[in-house]
């Protein structure tokens, strides 16, 4: 009954290129991808203080405010809170989720991490998207869970109550299969902060979500 209540009720994801950034990114790598058409941005950093990524987020927030794009926030549900954003990301090993969502403000989304099929059924209803992964072993998060590949991605997405973002490994050649995974967007970090051009890597992103 909570997923079909979940199914119906509209997620707030905005579909296509999200961005996650590295630890440390400046505003200046953020702006850029929103110059470039990124859809949905979130402040990871892992060695940020809460104080420090506060102030990255309030900093951030009139900006992409503006260009209407929701900031989530990595982990911290007080750093989400203290800094008024769109939301928090939170993984298998982050805490209960329905705390988070008991915690989090009416219009704040709660995105959580799906690594495999059994994690959706312990799902609670108001959970508003899922990010599946990692499609692929990525060096920028060392403890990540063993890959799913696409079909795996498929078969997540298949089952999901909620849109799915994939995420771990993806680059601008795999957006297609992304999309035909059933995926509402693609989440990348080194695609983006790794390219000499985090503005132009960006575009050509979404240029590829738009064509597949
Ligand atoms: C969109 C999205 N999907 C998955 C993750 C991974 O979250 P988690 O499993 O909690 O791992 P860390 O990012 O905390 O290392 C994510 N951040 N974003
Ligand atoms: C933050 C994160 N979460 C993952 C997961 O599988 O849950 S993979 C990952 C890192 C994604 O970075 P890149 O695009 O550089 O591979
Ligand atoms: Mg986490």
């Amino acid at each position: 009954m909570g997923r079909e209540r979940d199914r119906d009720r509209a997620s707030r994801l905005v579909p296509g290129v999200y961005f996650v950034t590295p630890d440390g990114a400046d505003e200046a790598l953020v702006l850029a991808a929103m110059r470039g058409g990124a859809a949905m941005i979130q402040l990871r950093d892992k060695r940020a203080t809460d104080a420090e990524l506060t102030a990255r987020a309030r900093r951030l927030l009139p900006a992409l405010r503006a260009a209407g794009l929701p900031l989530i926030i990595n982990d911290r549900l007080e750093v989400a809170l203290a800094a008024g954003a769109d939301g928090l990301h939170i993984g298998q090993g982050d805490g209960d989720p329905a705390e988070a969502l008991a915690a989090l403000a009416p219009g704040q989304m709660l995105g959580l991490s799906v690594e495999a099929l059994a994690h959706l059924s312990a799902m609670p209803a108001g959970v508003d998207h899922i990010g599946a992964g990692p499609v692929r072993s990525t060096a920028t998060k060392p403890d990540h869970a063993p890959p799913i590949g696409f079909d795996g991605l498929a078969e997540i997405t298949r089952a999901a109550p909620v849109p799915t973002v994939a995420i771990g490994g993806l680059k601008e050649a795999d957006v297609v299969a992304a999309r035909m995974a059933g995926c509402a967007g693609i989440a990348v970090v080194s695609a983006i902060s790794e390219d000499h051009d985090p503005e132009g890597a960006t575009r050509a992103l979404v240029r590829a979500w738009r064509q597949g």
